[in-house]
C-alpha cells in the first residue's frame, strides 16, 4: 500500500527541492523515491517532475528573474517556494498567476511566521505586477547565456572557447529539454520484431531507434512498467552508452575488462553482446555498488558476468598482463552530458573537479593498457562534454604509448562519423552528451 502524500503536489515539490539542494540527494532518485512512496494520479506525477526538475534547470534563471524584489538574505524553504513560484510564473502559463500566488502564500502559512507570509507574498506580487529582471538587460553574450540557460560561466566559457559559441548555446539550451527514452533490446532473450510487435500491442508508441541498431524509443510514458522490461528483454540505457559498447566490437567467448562498471549498463550490454559466452570481468571501487550489477545481470538472465570491488588505478595487481581481449574505461567524469537528467550537477561541479578528473581518468587507462593483448581494443569513454576530459586524455595517452592508436568501429558506422574521436553533444544526436575514443593495442 502506498503511503498518502502530506499536503499537495507543490509542497512535495518544496521539500523534494530542499533535500536535493540543502541534502545532496539525486534529483533522478529522489523524485523516484517519492513517485513509488506516495499514491499519486498520473497528472500529480507529471505535475511534480515538471515542477522539481524545471525549478531545478532554471534555478540561477529564477533568482535573477526575481532578483529586483528581493531584499537581504532568505532562508532556505522561502528562497525555494519563491523559486517554483516563480517557474510557474513564467513557464507554465497555464496555471493562473492568481492560483500560483495563492498556493505559494498558503504553503508559506503551514511553514513559518506572518512576517515571511508576507515576505513571499509581496515579492510575488511586486513580481507579477512589474516582471522579472528581463536577460535582455545583461550585456554580455556569455553572461546572458548563461544566467537565461542557468549554467556557471565557467561552464558556458569552456564551451564557448572548446566548441564555439552556436555549439555551445546549442548545449546550453538542449541541457534544458526532457531526453529521450531509449531502451536497449536484450537479444539474448528476445528477437527486435518480437518485442516491438508486444510493445506496440501493450499500447506502447515505439519504434527503431534511427542510428542505434540495438536500441528503441518510446514516445511518451515509460519502458520501466512494460512486461518486457521486467522479465528481462529491455534495459533503458541512452544511445550514446550503447554506442560505447558497439565501439569495443566484441565477439563471443572473449575475455573482457569493464573497469567503472557500476551501476552496470554497458556491463551488461558487453555480456549481451558476446551472446551470453566469455567472461566480462566488472569492477568498481564503491563496494554498495557492486550488488546494482549483480541485480542486472540477473534480470537480464545473464551468467557471463563477473562483479567486484576494485580501485581501478590498482588493476595492475589484480591481472597478468595481456588478459584481456577488450577493455572499457568508463571513466568517472564531471557529468557534463548528463544535465538533462541530473540539473543539479550544474551547481555542483566546478572546474576543478574537471581538471581534477582527468588526471585520474588518464591513470585507470594508463594502468590497464599492460592488461590488454596486441590486436586488443580498449575503449575510453566518459558522458561529459569537455576537452580536458576528453581529447586531452587521448592525447595524452598516443603520446606516452606509441603503440596504442586510434581506431574507427561499429560506433562510427552507425553514426557515419570520419572523426576518430567521438564527442557527441546533446543538442546534435538527441542523446546525452558523451565521448568515445577506441584504441587498438600494436606491437
Ligand atoms: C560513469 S560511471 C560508470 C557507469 C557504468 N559504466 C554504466 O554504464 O552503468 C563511473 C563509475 O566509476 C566508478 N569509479 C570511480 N572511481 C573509480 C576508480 N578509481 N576505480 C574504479 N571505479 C571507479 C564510480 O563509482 C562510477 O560507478
Amino acid at each position: 500500500m502506498k503511503k498518502r502524500l502530506k499536503g499537495n503536489v507543490r509542497d512535495a515539490a518544496l521539500q523534494l527541492l530542499m533535500d536535493i539542494e540543502e541534502g545532496g540527494s539525486y534529483s533522478n532518485l529522489a523524485l523516484n523515491n517519492v513517485i513509488q512512496t506516495y499514491e499519486l494520479n498520473e497528472k500529480d506525477r507529471r505535475l511534480l517532475t515538471q515542477l522539481v526538475y524545471g525549478t531545478l534547470q532554471m534555478r540561477d534563471a529564477l533568482d535573477y528573474r526575481m532578483s529586483p524584489y528581493v531584499r537581504g538574505k532568505l532562508s532556505g524553504w522561502v528562497r525555494q517556494l519563491l523559486r517554483l513560484s516563480v517557474y510557474q510564473l513564467d513557464y507554465l502559463t497555464r496555471i493562473p498567476d492568481r492560483a500560483i500566488v495563492y498556493e505559494a502564500v498558503e504553503i508559506a502559512k503551514r511553514r513559518g511566521h506572518q512576517g515571511i507570509v508576507r515576505t513571499v507574498n509581496g515579492i510575488l506580487r511586486s513580481y507579477l505586477r512589474s516582471g522579472g529582471a528581463p536577460f535582455e538587460a545583461i550585456e554580455d553574450p556569455l553572461e546572458r547565456l548563461a544566467t537565461e540557460t542557468s549554467h556557471p560561466l565557467w561552464m558556458i566559457e569552456a564551451w564557448v572557447n572548446q566548441y564555439g559559441f552556436e555549439a555551445a548555446e546549442g548545449i546550453a539550451f538542449a541541457n534544458n529539454t526532457v531526453p529521450e527514452r531509449t531502451a536497449r533490446i536484450n537479444r539474448t532473450q528476445t528477437t527486435d520484431e518480437e518485442v516491438l510487435e508486444e510493445l506496440t500491442d501493450f499500447g506502447y508508441a515505439v519504434e527503431k531507434h534511427p542510428y542505434v541498431d540495438v536500441a528503441i524509443l518510446l514516445a511518451e510514458g515509460s519502458f520501466a512498467s512494460s512486461f518486457a522490461f521486467r522479465d528481462g528483454r529491455l534495459s533503458i540505457q541512452d544511445a550514446s552508452s550503447m554506442l560505447a559498447v558497439d565501439a569495443l566490437e566484441v565477439e563471443e567467448h572473449m575475455t573482457v575488462l569493464d573497469l567503472c562498471a557500476a551501476p552496470g549498463g554497458k556491463t551488461t550490454y558487453i555480456a549481451e553482446s558476446m551472446n551470453n559466452t566469455g567472461k566480462v570481468y566488472a569492477h568498481d571501487i564503491h563496494a554498495h555498488k557492486i550488488s546494482k550489477i549483480e541485480e542486472q545481470a540477473t534480470r537480464l538472465h545473464l551468467t557471463n558476468i563477473e562483479a567486484s570491488e576494485l580501485d581501478g588505478v590498482d588493476v595492475k595487481e589484480q591481472y597478468e598482463p595481456s588478459t584481456f581481449d577488450r577493455i572499457l574505461i568508463d571513466a568517472p567524469c564531471s557529468g557534463l552530458g548528463v544535465i538533462r537528467r541530473k540539473p543539479e550537477i550544474k551547481y555542483t561541479k566546478s572546474e576543478e573537479d574537471v581538471v581534477a578528473l582527468s588526471h585520474l581518468q588518464f591513470k585507470l587507462v594508463k594502468e590497464s593498457i599492460p592488461l590488454l593483448k596486441v590486436g586488443g581494443t580498449l575503449v575510453y569513454s566518459t558522458c561529459t562534454m569537455d576537452q580536458r576530459e576528453n581529447e586531452e586524455v587521448v592525447t595524452r595517452v598516443l603520446a606516452q604509448f606509441p603503440n596504442m592508436r586510434l581506431k574507427k568501429t561499429y560506433a562510427h558506422e552507425q553514426l557515419d562519423l570520419e572523426e576518430e574521436m567521438i564527442q557527441l553533444l546533446p543538442n546534435e544526436w538527441e542523446s546525452d552528451g558523451f565521448f568515445i575514443a577506441a584504441f587498438v593495442k600494436e606491437e
